[in-house]
């Protein structure tokens, strides 16, 4: 079975051959040194000669060359070579067929380069790298000055390399020769070499001193002392003059032991060392005087993993590998700078490169590195010219740029810049070159107007079309402005209308806590009612306008007009009540007598035909009835009074008539349930009318009030027919009603005077006979009433009159009864005085009518009196006087009504 046919190789190449002369090797052809310096002489003397023979020939043209590359390429190591390379080859078996194989051979197993031609070296993909090992792939690199293979000596780097620098530097040309290459791969050897194979150092200081044209040696470093790099160039190098090339070999010797060198894997240097060799030129032709050589041998690129450094071996790598990349980043620059002018133009040299490669299968990789990186190098150009030729043709190369540049400027700039700028070359144009860039100026002016003026005219219509926008931009600025202004001042309006309502709150505020205070405290009736009464209300309201502070205006003008109504009816009565020698405790006391004397005005008002109307000294003042609006809410208090002693009196006449001991409960406690059951509940009414948002259950509540009052001339009415049996049981039984009368008299509290009606609602239940419920009804009476004198204020049993002697007073004050009882209208003269002394030194009084407390049982004691008054007026026309069987009361009763107490 045969093998495998090898793949077929894909070749690559790189830098193929170009048509640019090959470089001027004359010593390259041969491996041999330099002639002798004899030779060298007689053959210079010759073709001095000649040249002086010769006329003088024009200047060189500008002749471009290429930075020259040579590649080296190193034997491989014998302790890398195989045993079967080392041994010698074994006898041949004729039995024994030989197998072929791919890349079969010694060289061709171990080597992964090889030279495939004078300027070139083919490349192959080690089978172990090989991403597909039957496809080989093998790369060709072209172009290079020169390809060393390993058998090359190092008189042959020297004649072909070097040799051509020297007689450069020799003749003035500075020159440059770096050798580069990964670790290990025979850079110090070339350049150094050693003592019985030098190398390219030495030859050059045996070739330059021995040929005696040298005077002296630039230094190689000396000392250890540190330098200063500046612009390029190390400063505070010393420099030892040298005349002879064993001085300079001991001097290179001294140099490279101070070489930092260390241990590593590949026995590498750890520095790039730089011998730079200076000769002076007394009969200079050049413009310095003096060249430079400069022999750079770079420390090797590194593979870490393959060097093993750490520590301080490690960052030496690092170092050496940036001064490698840096130097190829030069190299690069030149070659950039070469294919664009634009960029910056770096100073380069006349100079030549060697690659020093290994062809081993495992430096692959570094070979095929460095051989991509400086394929490109090979690019790089430079012209021939000395540095004077050099100088004036870079000042015209710059030239040209700059005019260059400056043709590029004026087509986009305008021509008094283009007349600037054409000054500021004109430094470095020649006088030849300017006139003929003015003869095309104008030219070039007419072709650039029309394009300039158009770009112009977009100028100034883009520079219209902005300030217009501004403009509308500042104009909507100042509208906004004047617009947060006028805010500011809307806000500020508000402010203080805020501020004033606030003020008006506190003040309100301030009133009801401060006139809240005496009203539980001083709860006597002599002091100014109208004041108390006002505060009781506006303490009462208080709360729901605290309640609403955020409410709307509306909501609080309806509050302060229902506070000054219920205020003024509030103080309308308390002159009339203040005669009242009554104490009320705390404010359900004040609001209880305040209550009272609602119903007791109601009486009056609602009863408006009634002839005890009459009987108030107010009720002829002719503005009782233009206070309507006043009225209105004092008809909705007293409705909602009425109601409720409606239901009270059904309660105690229920207690009454069940001899529930409802008397034992004194004046303030009477007074307290009062306020409790009625007084409350009533101002509680009143203080949802008062809230600001309840003015339509006001409005509800005033159309409701002529329902109650419908309903309290019902009760008017049944009243009177309980007054009438009340008459006919008097005449059938005075003792009865006169104990039922003592206990109305001597209760003030309407829960008594009820209690009294309803006992004699029960005694009349079965008139003309005693049965066992009036009988148990008197000693019920009897002793609720003797608990009441018992429980009485001292102020009131002084009064044996008690809250009946004003109201009954208050009776008298009819012309009428005034004339039929001079006393008594003496007495209520006294009294209507003291009201209008009262409602004179009151302040703003309006006038209007007072109002008492006038339980039902007072209400029948009206009627009863005045149906009295009524026969008397009968009695009086007809002469003669009535007797108590006319009148239907007893003189008892009557005095009793009339006098007060009655007397037993
Ligand atoms: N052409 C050659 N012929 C014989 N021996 C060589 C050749 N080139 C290199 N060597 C040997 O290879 C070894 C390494 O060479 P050298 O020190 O010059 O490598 P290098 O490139 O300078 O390494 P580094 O960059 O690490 O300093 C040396 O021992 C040297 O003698």
């Amino acid at each position: 079975m045969e093998p495998p046919s090898p793949p077929p190789p894909t070749t690559v190449r790189r830098n193929p051959p170009r048509r640019a002369r090959p470089p001027p090797t004359p010593l390259a052809a041969s491996a041999k040194p330099k002639p002798s310096s004899a030779l060298s002489r007689l053959l210079d003397d010759e073709a001095a000669a000649a040249a002086a023979s010769v006329p003088p020939a024009p200047p060189p043209p500008l002749q471009e060359e290429r930075l020259k590359v040579f590649l080296r390429i190193r034997p491989i190591p014998e302790r890398c070579k195989p045993e079967s390379v080392s041994r010698p080859t074994p006898r041949k078996d004729p039995r024994r067929k030989q197998q072929p194989k791919h890349g079969d051979g010694p060289r061709e197993q171990l080597c992964c380069l090889a030279p495939t031609g004078p300027n070139s070296v083919a490349l192959t993909v080690p089978r172990s790298k090989l991403a597909d090992p039957k496809r080989g792939r093998t790369e060709v690199f072209d172009g290079f000055s020169a390809v060393f293979p390993p058998v090359s000596t190092q008189l042959d780097i020297f004649a072909q390399v070097m040799s051509p620098l020297v007689e450069d530097f020799l003749g003035g040309k500075s020159g440059l020769l770096v050798a580069m290459g990964p670790t290990g791969s025979g850079k110090t050897h070339t350049v150094f070499g050693s003592t019985r194979n030098p190398g390219i150092l030495p030859l050059t200081l045996r070739e330059i001193l021995s040929e005696g044209k040298g005077e002296r040696i630039l230094d190689l470093l000396s000392d250890a002392a540190e330098r200063v790099l500046q612009q390029s160039a190390i400063k505070g190098l010393q420099e030892v003059p040298i005349s002879n090339s064993t001085d300079a070999e001991s001097l290179v010797s001294c140099g490279m032991l101070k070489r930092t060198t260390a241990a590593t894997n590949a026995n590498s240097n750890r520095s790039q060392c730089i011998i730079t060799i200076r000769a002076d030129h007394k009969s200079s032709d050049t413009d310095c005087g003096y060249s430079v050589l400069t022999i750079a041998d770079l420390a090797g690129a590194e593979r870490e993993r393959r060097t093993g450094n750490q520590g301080t071996r490690l960052l030496e790598s690092n170092f050496i590998n940036n001064t490698s990349m840096v130097f190829g980043l030069c190299l690069r620059s030149l070659l950039e700078h070469q294919k664009n002018q634009k960029k910056p133009l770096e100073k380069h040299f006349k100079n030549s490169m060697i690659l020093n490669v290994k062809p081993g299968n495992d430096d692959y990789v570094d070979t095929s590195f460095l051989l991509r990186q400086a394929s490109p190098y090979m690019k790089i150009k430079y012209t021939t010219l000395d540095d004077s030729s050099d100088l004036a043709s870079q000042k015209r190369s710059n030239a040209s740029l700059i005019c260059q540049e400056s043709k590029k400027k004026r087509k986009v700039h305008k021509p008094e810049v283009l007349v600037v700028e054409r000054k500021e070359t004109m430094d470095t144009y020649n006088i030849t070159e300017v006139s003929e860039k003015d003869e095309e100026q104008p030219v070039f002016l007419n072709s650039e107007l029309p394009r300039v003026s158009r770009s112009e005219a977009i100028m100034t219509n883009f520079a219209r079309a902005l300030w217009t926008v501004l403009k509308q931009y500042k104009s909507k600025l100042l509208e906004s402005e004047n617009a947060a202004e006028s805010m500011k001042e809307l806000i500020r309006d508000k402010d203080i209308q805020i501020m004033e309502l606030k003020k008006e709150l506190e003040v309100l505020n301030a009133r009801c806590s401060c006139k809240s205070v005496p009203i539980t405290e001083e709860s006597s009736v002599n002091q100014d009612d109208s004041v108390l009464s006002g505060q009781a209300v506006r303490s009462l309201i208080s709360l729901p306008k605290k309640s609403d502070l955020g409410s709307c205006d509306a909501s609080v003008d309806n509050f302060h007009l229902v506070a000054e109504e219920v205020s003024e009816e509030f103080s309308c009565h308390g002159p009339e009540k203040s005669p009242v020698p009554c104490i009320l405790k705390g404010e359900s006391d004040s609001c209880d007598a305040s209550s009272i004397s609602l119903i007791d005005e109601q009486e009056p008002c609602s009863r408006g035909s009634k002839p005890e109307k009459s009987c108030h000294p107010d009720a002829f003042d002719p503005k009782f009835d233009t206070e309507k609006g006043s009225t209105k809410v004092e008809l909705q208090m007293l409705h909602k009074e009425l109601d409720r002693s409606e239901s009270f009196t059904e309660q105690t006449s229920a207690q009454a008539v069940g001899l529930t001991p409802v008397s034992g409960h004194s004046d303030n406690q009477s007074a307290q349930s009062l306020a409790e059951h009625d007084t409350l509940p009533c101002l509680k009414t009143e203080r949802i009318s008062l809230s600001p948002q309840c003015t339509s259950s006001k409005k509800a509540t005033l159309e409701h009030s002529e329902e109650e009052t419908e309903e309290l001339r019902k009760i008017t009415v049944e009243d009177k027919d309980i007054q009438k049996d009340v008459n006919k049981r008097e005449a059938k039984n005075p003792e009865s009603l006169n104990s039922c009368l003592q206990v109305s008299y001597d209760t003030q509290g309407a829960r008594s005077s009820q209690s009294s009606l309803q006992g004699m609602a029960a005694c009349q239940k079965k008139p003309g006979d005693l049965d066992p419920e009036s009988e148990r009804c008197e000693p019920a009476v009897e002793k609720a009433a003797v608990k009441h004198d018992g429980s009485q204020a001292p102020d009131q049993k002084n009064d044996p009159g008690g809250m009946m002697v004003p109201c009954l007073q208050k009776e008298m004050t009819s012309p009428a009864k005034a004339a039929k009882d001079p006393s008594k209208g003496s007495q209520a003269e006294k009294t209507a005085d003291k009201r209008k002394e009262a409602s004179a030194n009151r302040p703003g009084d309006t006038k209007k009518t007072s109002r008492r407390l006038q339980p039902a049982a007072a209400m029948m004691l009206k009627e009863f009196i005045g149906a009295d008054m009524a026969v008397d007026t009968k009695r009086e026309e007809r002469g003669k006087p009535l007797s108590s069987v006319e009148t239907g009361k007893s003189d008892e009763l009557i005095r009793l009504v009339k006098g007060g107490r009655p007397e037993y």
